[in-house]
């Protein structure tokens, strides 16, 4: 696996960041760490809080500070990127500097369902609770950041996105 320390994994929100991310982590033997986490208990408040109170400026000001945390202090990692990490501050650009990028790209009718079943009032970027006006703000919201996700050195197009394929893909780099 010809990886650099981090390995970053960027998509939307419910494309399966966290939940892939744990299980990669344990499969290579790598520290596994959540962005939106280490944010929160930097902060020590909620992130609905944090956009409620502060406002999405100063949450994407606490993001890229932590990211740029995590890069210098951890070794061998796998991030849960928030959502919207790799569009704010060019944070892209210092992760595909500092490590190996992979981009979940799984369908919006797949992320709506996830999304709401979450629960739509823990991602403030989203207002819809129905899930046909919900894969609209998705899709609008894809098509704004496709630019910078697709900007991944590794990208996987699927609905059901394994540990497996990710480890197959970075064995192929
Ligand atoms: N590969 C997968 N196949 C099917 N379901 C999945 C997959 N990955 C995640 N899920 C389900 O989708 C939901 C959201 O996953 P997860 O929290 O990992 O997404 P996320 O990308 O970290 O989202 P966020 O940006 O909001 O933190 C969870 O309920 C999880 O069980
Ligand atoms: O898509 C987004 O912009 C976000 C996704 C979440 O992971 C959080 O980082 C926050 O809710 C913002
Ligand atoms: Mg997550």
């Amino acid at each position: 696996m010809s990886v650099k320390k981090g390995i970053f994994l960027i998509g939307l929100a419910g494309s399966g960041k966290t939940t892939l991310g744990k299980s990669l982590a344990k499969s290579i033997g790598y520290k596994f760490i959540d962005l939106d986490q280490v944010i929160v208990e930097r902060e020590g408040l909620s992130i609905p809080d944090i956009f409620k109170n502060q406002g999405q400026g100063q949450f994407r000001l606490y993001e890229k500070e932590a990211l740029h945390e995590v890069i210098a202090v951890e070794d061998t990692f796998v991030l849960a990127t928030g959502g919207g990490t790799p569009c704010f501050h060019f944070n892209m650009d210092a992760m595909n500097e500092s490590g190996t990028t992979i981009y979940l790209d799984v369908n919006p009718g797949d992320l709506a369902l996830r999304i709401i079943e979450g629960g739509v009032e823990k991602r403030p970027m989203f207002t819809s609770y129905d899930h046909q006006d919900l894969i609209q703000e998705i899709r609008e919201m894809k098509n704004i950041r496709e630019a910078y996700y697709s900007q991944a050195q590794i990208k996987i197009r699927d609905n059901r996105i394994t540990a497996e394929t990710i480890i197959s893909k970075l064995n192929d780099l």
